[in-house]
């Protein structure tokens, strides 16, 4: 179990990524990336989807050809938490 985000920890966190946008409505934060290419794009998924496993941690996502929303948000937690934050810093250095 992790615990959620407090507003502080949110904002200071959200401060250290790159683009992200944080819904309040859902709890979550979100980042649509693009590509040249749906090939790029599927790498790209594969990429975050082995850092999602060495995480334990996984995002809602979907892909349109060379486009990938990515979500973030702990379902255990009813929000955000400490493991999105960090998701979301390993998905910035994956496309950095
Ligand atoms: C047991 C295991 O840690 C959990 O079910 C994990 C797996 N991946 C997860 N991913 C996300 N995004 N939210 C979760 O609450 C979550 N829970």
């Amino acid at each position: 179990m992790v615990d959620r985000l407090g507003e502080n920890e949110r904002e200071k966190g959200l401060g250290e990524l790159n683009g992200w946008v944080y819904d309040a409505a859902t709890g979550a934060i979100s980042h649509v990336f693009k590509f040249k290419n749906f090939s790029e794009a599927f790498g790209f998924m594969s990429r975050v989807a082995l850092a999602a496993e060495q995480a334990g941690h996984h995002p809602d996502w979907s892909n349109s050809y060379n486009s990938v929303t990515v979500t973030l948000t702990t379902h255990d937690a009813g929000g955000l938490s400490a493991r999105d934050i960090s998701l979301a810093k390993a998905i910035d250095a994956i496309v950095a």
